[in-house]
């Protein structure tokens, strides 16, 4: 299948760029109305093939074969459950999204960049608000917290856990990597504006 062979083209090359080490990261696919294809829980990610992807449904049950899902799987359906636009969800512990979710309390407002224009905005001078949420090991509990600030604010394009990394998704495979780029720059650019004027 076209998009999961373009998938894990696009995971290899995130493994490569370091945003996924050590197994870290997840990624998923929805199929149809039910069906997601989802990476497998705490497989190298610089290896991964089609055939490693469990299918689950929008419950987290598995739909064939005896795969282990990724442990985030409820926050990758929630996404999907809460924003029906959302085809193909990314979660990569890149260094600058790992860093500045220390450093920031609650959210993250994007202000002035061009680069906002990723994110679907036409000019610069709107606002992209990143939240970020305590990271924890109860997943239904963090999906809770997800579906009721998705509820909340709906144009909500991806959130950060805290120390853990970040969640981007869109309508294609290309359009989640382009976002993902997109807000690795924008927080690295905050954390260089950050070490100049000394905050
Ligand atoms: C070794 S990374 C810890 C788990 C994690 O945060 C992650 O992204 C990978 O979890 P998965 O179950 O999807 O392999
Ligand atoms: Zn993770």
């Amino acid at each position: 299948m076209e998009a999961l062979r373009e998938l894990v083209e696009v995971i290899r090359d995130l493994y490569l760029r370091g945003w996924l080490p050590a197994t870290s990261g997840n990624f998923s696919l929805r199929m149809d109305e039910d069906s997601v294809f989802i990476t497998p829980s705490g497989k190298h990610k610089g290896k991964l093939t089609e055939r490693d992807f469990a299918l689950v449904d929008l419950e987290g049950n598995l739909k064939d074969g005896q795969k282990k899902p990724s442990a985030e799987t409820l926050l990758h359906l929630t996404i999907y459950s809460m924003v029906p636009s959302a085809k193909c969800v990314m979660h990569v512990h890149s260094p600058n999204a790992t860093v500045i979710s220390r450093l920031v309390n609650d959210k993250i407002p994007l202000k002035g960049y061009e680069l906002l224009k990723a994110f679907g905005l036409d000019t610069h001078e709107g606002e992209v608000v990143i939240p970020i949420f305590e990271n924890s090991q109860d997943m239904p509990f963090l999906a809770r917290k997800l579906k009721d600030y998705l509820f909340e604010h709906p144009d909500t394009v991806g959130f950060l856990l805290k120390s853990h990394g970040v969640y981007i998704w869109g309508e294609q495979v290309s359009q989640a990597l382009m976002r993902l780029e997109a807000l690795e720059f924008l927080f690295e650019c905050e954390l260089k504006l950050a070490i100049i004027s000394g905050k």
